[in-house]
């Protein structure tokens, strides 16, 4: 399976709504803080509008809910792992995209036969407080050396104008936030990232 070279995280519904008749057809929902049963409804919601748009959707953290919810991705991270069930992941069908910083979290992330690889951030990130500061196009060139077919998702200060480097680097995938929620004509940057990434 190949993944869509640009994979977009946004964390609430209506950003899919108005970016998925864009064209984007890969996105993570990346909901926190959000009680029970608004957030169930809030990722069937996505999943619908997905199907819809012919998009994959990756649910961020809440496996549970995805499994519930007939979804086809769930990204988890490092300490998602200690709670989740990894095989009752597998049984429903899911595919498992996992973050990765450091050799030993790639080493756990490789045993659990990903479906991508997650590496960041590679450049700062102002989205939240995290211990690795800039990862580097470098380390995105290792992780592909080590990872071989799985592929390789770059995350964390990701630009339109960075992408061709994290590409060129050995990423399969860029992720972003900021730089599309952030920038005052959103639906005009997804276009510039649709174009640098077709
Ligand atoms: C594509 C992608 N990569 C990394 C992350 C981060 O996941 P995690 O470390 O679990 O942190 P939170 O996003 O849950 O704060 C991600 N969500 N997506
Ligand atoms: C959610 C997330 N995870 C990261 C990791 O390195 O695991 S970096 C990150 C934030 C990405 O947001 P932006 O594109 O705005 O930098
Ligand atoms: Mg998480």
């Amino acid at each position: 399976m190949t993944l869509s070279r640009f994979y977009p995280i946004f964390d609430n519904i209506r950003w899919l709504e108005r970016l998925l008749p864009l064209g984007v057809k890969l996105v993570q929902l990346r909901i926190k803080d959000t009680p029970e049963p608004e957030l169930r409804a809030a990722i069937e919601k996505g999943q619908a509008l997905c199907r819809h748009h012919g998009a994959v959707l990756v649910v961020n953290d809440h496996w549970q809910i995805a499994i519930d919810a007939g979804c086809d991705w769930i990204h988890l991270g490092q300490e998602d792992l200690d709670e989740a069930d990894v095989p009752a992941i597998r049984r429903a069908e899911l595919k498992l995209g996992l973050s990765t910083h450091d050799r030993t979290e790639l080493d756990r992330a490789l045993s659990l036969d990903p479906d991508y690889v997650a590496l960041g951030p590679v450049y700062p990130t102002i989205l939240k407080k995290m211990k690795w500061h800039q990862q580097g196009l470098e380390k995105l060139t290792e992780w592909k050396a080590l990872i071989g077919d799985v592929p390789l998702v770059a995350i964390g200060g990701m630009s339109v104008e960075r992408a061709g480097g994290a590409y060129a680097a050995g990423a399969d995938a860029v992720s972003a936030v900021t730089d599309i929620t952030l920038n005052d004509n959103p639906e005009g940057r997804v276009r510039q990232w649709l174009e640098v990434t077709k």
